[in-house]
């Protein structure tokens, strides 16, 4: 690996949130580099989105220590729109109101996330792919090294969630940047995530999508048909794998 490759953008050690009576995370480590994408799972309530306020910066950890890499600049994608779907807005003009950006960058950015043809379009004649996908091309503005994503494909069909899967795979290869993703589709995911890490407050099960497949913590929370279905996926997309993983 070379040392652009290796370069630390997150680091997460051995970090806590006490909320008011209830620990909500407890003891995690973590680290992103860059190039490496890393997938939080886990059961509903288990502090996935609170993991993630605490790797932005945006709750401070109750015990442990969250260091980034100084002047790492971060790229943000919610859950969902923040604003009415139906609010009148063209795609351009949505993104214009994330703030000035280089000229020509934001019709580039729409392109790389396959939306050029809907640039003027009204954000209510989107598709929940394509509002995604736009929420994306916001987060890729600041030209992140770091891509934060929270429960990227929630509310899109099977298709959709498998193109945002290839497309979050192209752009990790193509910028080089690193993702850190929570999300419930365990299996789509799998074709893009280097390391997933099991999270039910604590972590249960870390490493490859591979082994944490195998471990007993991941079949206790997932079912064996998870499992199955992981390890079936893995083995098809194993040709495709970046070889430095593969
Ligand atoms: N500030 C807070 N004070 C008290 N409880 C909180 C606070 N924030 C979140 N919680 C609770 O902590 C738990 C974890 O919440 P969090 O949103 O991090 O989970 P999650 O894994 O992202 O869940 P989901 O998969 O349902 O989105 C939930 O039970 C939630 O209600």
């Amino acid at each position: 690996m070379t040392e652009a490759t290796d370069r630390l953008l997150l680091g997460l050690e051995d970090v806590s949130y006490q909320a008011k009576d209830r620990l909500l995370i407890d003891r995690v480590s973590l680290q992103v580099r860059r190039g490496e994408i890393l997938t939080i799972i886990g059961p509903n309530g288990a502090g996935k989105t609170t993991l993630l306020k605490l790797a932005l910066g945006l709750l401070p950890p109750s015990a442990g220590r969250v260091r980034r890499a100084p002047g790492l600049r971060v790229g943000y994608m919610p859950q969902r729109l923040a604003i009415d779907p139906s609010f009148p807005l063209t795609a351009r003009r949505f993104l214009s109101l994330a703030g000035p950006t280089a000229p020509g960058s934001r019709r580039k950015i729409l392109a790389e996330v396959g939306l050029q043809q809907q640039i003027d379009h009204q954000i209510s004649h989107l598709s929940g792919g394509e509002l995604q996908r736009l929420l994306l091309a916001r987060a890729l503005l600041r030209d992140p090294e770091l891509l934060v994503l929270d429960e990227p494909a929630q509310g899109i069909d099977v298709h959709g969630q498998a193109e945002l899967y290839r497309l979050l795979a192209d752009i990790r290869r193509q910028r080089g940047c690193g993702i850190l993703l929570v999300s419930h589709d365990l299996h789509l995911v799998m074709a893009a995530t280097d390391q997933v890490l099991c999270l039910n407050r604590h972590i249960c099960c870390s490493g490859s999508p591979e082994s944490v497949a195998r471990t007993g913590e991941f079949l206790e929370l997932f079912g064996p048909a998870a499992s199955r279905s992981l390890a079936i996926y893995s083995h098809e997309t194993d040709h495709h794998r970046d070889h430095r993983h593969g």
